[in-house]
């Protein structure tokens, strides 16, 4: 995508990380496809060195909100800002670069040559070595495209993405349906390559992709944001505690009128309360009930999201 953009009239590169424009900024962006509400008033400011995750649902308008980041597409509503720029300016500028699920690649030549043929569209780029090196790529220079395992022509997407020296990476669910090796060694080169201070936004809907390597978590559904913070920002705004027990003919009645209780859930014999007063639950089932084994977690991540992406209204993305 990106790669295949000229870089003309580059202007000085902004030192990395020390500057006060924002990498990204969005403000009130809504995006329909017919009576689709993709995006529904999205604002989100990026700071330069910031790893973010957007992460939400199938369907929340991750991919939709980007494609209006990267210029691909002109919102309804609202403005998107890259480093202060028009999207498309950015990218004229080699600000911004994207890596993409998929597309954009030709099997019958080497990872090298997909290199140089991209990095020939450029009036400026980093070395090829470099950039391989970079992405993890560095042993596979002669192996063809279509031999490349899909891990590894995702981290050639990345090493294509990375021949402008972009100062903003974005990538679209860029993991998916690679292996757990695969996912660890991409997400590894991209921390590596993260050091240096590049910003980067990447899309997924895996939580613990989210959780493990991202500094701040962008939390979207049904087109807009529901949460914002660092990973244990998001999962504070859902407080509380589960408590499980072996609890066969619960009576959910009761359980479900005990303060503070959120939810009640049977699964086999076993009973899971969320609860925002775990010890009311805990002494109410060791002394009114047979419950035994009980156990007492914290909510994580995965809670968060359920909790906060669900439907509040129930008019889905339809209007
Ligand atoms: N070109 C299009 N025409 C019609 N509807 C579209 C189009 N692109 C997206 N949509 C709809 O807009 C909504 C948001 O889609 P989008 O692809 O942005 O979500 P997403 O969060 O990226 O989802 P996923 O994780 O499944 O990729 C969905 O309901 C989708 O079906």
């Amino acid at each position: 995508m990106t790669s295949t953009t000229q870089t003309q009239n580059r202007p000085p590169a902004p030192v990395r990380g020390a500057t006060t424009i924002p990498a990204v900024e969005l403000a009130g962006l809504t995006k329909s496809f017919g009576t689709v509400r993709a995006v529904r008033g999205i604002d989100l400011t990026v700071r330069p060195g910031e790893i973010v995750a957007f992460l939400g649902p199938n369907g929340a308008g991750k991919t939709t909100t980007i494609d209006m980041m990267l210029g691909l597409s002109q919102p309804d509503r609202g403005t998107a800002r890259v480093y202060g720029m028009d999207p498309q300016a950015a990218v004229r500028h080699g600000l911004i670069s994207a890596v993409m699920q998929t597309g954009g690649l030709l099997k019958d030549l080497t990872a090298r040559e997909t290199l140089e043929l991209t990095a020939s569209l450029f009036s400026d780029t980093k070395p090829i070595s470099e950039v391989m090196t970079r992405a993890g790529i560095a042993d596979i220079g002669d192996r063809r495209v279509g031999k490349c395992s899909g891990g590894q022509q995702q981290r050639l997407r990345f090493a294509m993405a990375l021949l402008p020296d972009p100062e903003l990476l974005v990538l679209d669910e860029p993991t998916t349906g690679m292996d757990v090796t695969g996912r660890r060694d991409f997400w590894q080169a991209i921390r590596q390559d993260a050091e240096q201070g590049r910003t980067v936004l990447f899309a997924t809907h895996y939580l613990e992709e989210a959780d493990a390597y991202a500094d701040r978590i962008v939390l979207v559904a049904h087109g807009r944001v529901v949460a914002d913070g660092t990973a244990s920002e998001v999962k504070a705004i859902v407080s509380g505690r589960t408590v499980r027990a072996t609890l066969p003919d619960a009576d959910l009645v009761a359980l479900q009128a005990l303060p503070g209780v959120e939810s009640v859930e049977v699964r086999g014999d076993s009973v899971l309360i969320a609860s925002r007063d775990s010890d009311s639950v805990a002494r109410h089932l060791l002394t009114n009930t047979g419950a035994r084994d009980l156990e007492i977690t914290s909510r994580g991540l995965e809670d968060a999201f359920i909790s906060l992406t669900a439907d509040p209204d129930s008019e889905g993305t339809q209007s």
